[in-house]
């Protein structure tokens, strides 16, 4: 059945999402705070900044306007940056409390909030009211825009604590190529999404340095351990980190040259300072930001992440990439299994 579906973001996701909403037959209006790239959606049905392949369906309607994209609707998909998201949640907060809305909000954000450490759903639960929502939904996995841009298989979780809901977005957005699994552990999916980014900027480094195929194993292996050593200590089920939104997304960003977050990684590994490949990437690089929140995460719970800790080094503090890789491998030897 059509659902009217208003998605706020129209960046590399946000708009690809929409657009793959509307193909699957639902009314969709895409907000964007950007009126020239709604004018350019609308009219020439391209957003060349983010997607410069991707030609937008004309059923696709844009707007600058966030109160007439969520007028009426029953599904609000936000697919904003950590850094940007609360703001967005609160002037969503003040229009569905204005049109006395309860609609279903999904949110396909990977990151922790600087300073306070939250996972966005929490972030959205303080914005939004109680009364003006249900359950937050988590949409999240291995899941580059560009691969879901020319309909390449694409597997993803649907996290919720209420499972009804999940199944609810797991049939509006799975199609013939994008398949849609259901999940109840929510801070398990979120820890997932956000602490992956940390690893790609490591395995982008690692190949920008010159290393090969162990080492990025490694890595990833060793990187999944601190993720879900972190993400238990929060209550998440350790299974989550298995599944989708944990080593899938881990490997499909820790291993693609379309990973923002992995082509930083890659740009730092080659010399290049990090100021620089931040102002040249032009789209967000999470885990930039979610190292450092981690980083102090892991020490305020006294979880052990080595690897975050090279890197916030690395990142924050100036460190040598080498000299942080060198600290690493002579650690005191361990066990694998804790
Ligand atoms: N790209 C991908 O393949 C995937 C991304 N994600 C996650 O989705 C989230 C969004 O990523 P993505 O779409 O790639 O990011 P992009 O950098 O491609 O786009 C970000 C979008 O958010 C908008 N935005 C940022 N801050 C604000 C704000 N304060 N108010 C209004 N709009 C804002 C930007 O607007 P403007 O252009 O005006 O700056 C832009 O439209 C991230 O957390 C990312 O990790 C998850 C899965 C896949
Ligand atoms: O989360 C993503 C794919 O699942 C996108 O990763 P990047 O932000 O590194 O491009």
């Amino acid at each position: 059945m059509a659902e009217q579906i208003a998605v706020l973001g129209a960046g590399s996701w946000g708009s690809t999402l929409a657009n793959m909403l509307v193909e699957n037959g639902h009314d969709v209006k895409l907000w964007s705070r950007n009126q020239e790239q709604v004018d350019q959606l609308n009219n020439e049905h391209v957003n060349p900044h983010y997607m410069k392949d991707l030609v937008y369906s004309d059923k696709l309607v844009a707007t600058s306007d966030m109160a007439d994209a969520v007028k009426g609707a029953q599904v609000i998909l936000i697919v904003i940056p950590t850094k940007g998201l609360r703001q967005v949640a609160g002037q969503l907060n003040k229009i569905l409390e204005q049109n006395n809305q309860r609609p279903l909000i999904v949110h396909a954000t990977k990151g922790l909030e600087q300073n306070t450490y939250k996972r966005p759903s929490e972030m959205l639960m303080e914005e939004i009211n109680e009364e003006n929502r249900r359950d937050i939904v988590v949409l999240s996995g291995p899941s580059h825009a560009e691969d879901v841009a020319i309909k390449d298989m694409t597997a993803v979780t649907a996290a919720c604590a209420n499972i009804n809901d999940a199944d609810k977005i797991q049939k509006l957005f799975s199609n013939n190529y994008f398949r849609v699994y259901t999940n109840n552990d929510v801070i398990g999916a979120e820890f997932g999404a956000a602490l992956k980014n940390i690893i790609a900027i490591g395995a982008g480094a690692l190949q920008g340095l010159g290393y090969h195929d162990n080492a990025r194993a490694a890595l990833i292996t060793r990187g999944l351990a601190e993720i879900r050593r972190l993400g238990v200590a929060f209550g998440a089920n350790p299974m989550t980190f298995i599944g989708l939104s944990g080593v899938g997304d881990l490997v499909v960003t820790a291993t693609s040259k379309n990973s923002r977050n992995w082509r930083a990684g890659y740009q730092l590994g080659q010399g290049r300072k990090l100021d620089d490949v931040i102002e040249h990437m032009g789209m967000v690089i999470e885990g930039v930001y979610t190292t450092k929140a981690a980083h102090e995460l892991s020490l305020k719970r006294q979880v052990k992440m080595p690897i975050t800790d090279a890197l916030y080094r690395v990142l924050y503090e100036g460190e040598d990439i080498k000299n942080a890789i060198s600290q690493l491998m002579s650690r005191d030897l361990t066990s694998e299994i804790e």
